[in-house]
């Protein structure tokens, strides 16, 4: 008997996006590993990838988590897009180049987070927990963290020949927090622990649709695009967006490809929610094969803007000479 819902759509944010459904697998169907040769997305039922940390709720890593400090993102609202803050550079008086960041990080011990966590009022700064897996959790965190059914992960990363896995981050996120449109150089497994988190991509072709900052902004990779009020006169396009959706629940894997897209929230009235992410860098490039894959062009994109402000200095000069250099002769 198909189990009750345990979520409807009233928890879920409107945006005017057509969507279509992100396939779910389970671990056992070979169809798995087409898609991730294929880099697209899919969910994986089924793997017990992080099994072990099943019994992660807030008392038990109040307990188990270690007195040390964790880096906590606070918001004065739902909105936690992330900011490089090695690219927040001097500007040099030109006030085009201010840059406000939207969140602030702190850090906070486990108790604190929790305790802020259950006398949270609306209208108070929204908290999101952000912490790569270490051995500075304690001992029976690092138990349940080994006890993570690497054989699986091992596997998939040695088959799609993948590059070395590069983190795990340990995601705590209030219920509504919005992590929004942003895309990653790298490979990723994410495994919801706890909570149902929406999850919205977009393959890297969409590129033109997303209008990201520039290279050298602080929020370099993230869409300028407001998905709750989309300027459309700035961004034409993201009218043309096309994206697929998934709700994570405990227990699910989502495969998010490289460069993809992809928007998360962790669900209204849902709770707080508990995930681990797995990156991991990509594959050598090995031979070069045309025609190139989308994300390969994304990839030049970001090349040639890291040159040409590194060689302009001014970022302001980069579009006149881009429009000089293409229109009347490649368009
Ligand atoms: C928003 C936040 C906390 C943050 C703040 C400042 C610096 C980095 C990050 C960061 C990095 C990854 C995630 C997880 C996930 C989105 C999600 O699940 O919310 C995601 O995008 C991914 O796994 O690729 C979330 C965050
Ligand atoms: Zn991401």
């Amino acid at each position: 008997m198909a189990d009750k819902k345990e979520w409807d759509q009233s928890q879920l944010r409107k945006y005017d996006i057509q969507l279509d459904e992100i396939p779910r697998l389970s671990v056992k169907d070979p169809k798995v590993d087409e898609f991730i040769a294929d880099n697209k997305p899919v969910i994986i039922t089924d793997t017990r990838l992080v099994a072990s940390a099943e019994r992660w709720d807030l008392d038990y890593l109040e307990q188990n988590m270690g007195n040390g400090d964790f880096s906590v993102f606070l918001s004065r609202n739902h909105k936690f897009k992330y900011f490089d803050d090695k690219k927040i550079l001097p500007t040099s008086g030109d006030s085009r180049l201010d840059f406000t960041p939207p969140t602030r990080r702190v850090d906070m011990k486990l108790p604190e987070f929790t305790r802020k966590l259950r006398q949270w009022r609306r209208g108070e700064e929204r908290m999101y927990l952000q912490q790569a897996l270490n051995n500075t959790v304690g001992p029976a965190i690092v138990q349940d963290f080994l006890n993570f059914r690497w054989e699986w992960i091992n596997s998939k990363q040695k088959m799609h020949s993948w590059g070395p896995l590069t983190s795990n981050l340990l995601l705590i996120a209030m219920e509504g927090n919005v992590t929004p449109c942003h895309y990653d150089e790298q490979q990723n497994f994410f495994a919801e622990v706890r909570g149902f988190k929406r999850c919205i991509l977009f393959p890297p072709e969409q590129f033109e649709c997303f209008y990201p900052h520039p290279v050298y902004h602080p929020h370099d990779r993230q869409s300028q695009v407001d998905f709750e009020r989309p300027d459309y006169t700035r961004f034409p396009k993201f009218r043309e967006a096309r994206g697929q959706e998934a709700i994570v629940g405990p227990g699910d894997v989502l495969y998010i490809p490289i460069y993809w897209w992809h928007h998360i929230e962790s669900i209204m009235r849902g709770g707080y929610t508990i995930s681990v992410n797995f990156w991991y860098k990509a594959g050598p490039t090995g031979q070069i094969v045309y025609p190139l894959k989308d994300h390969q062009k994304v990839a030049i994109m970001r090349n040639v803007e890291k040159m040409l402000v590194e060689a302009l200095q001014d970022p302001h000069e980069v579009g006149p000479l881009l429009r000089a250099l293409v229109l009347g002769r490649y368009t």
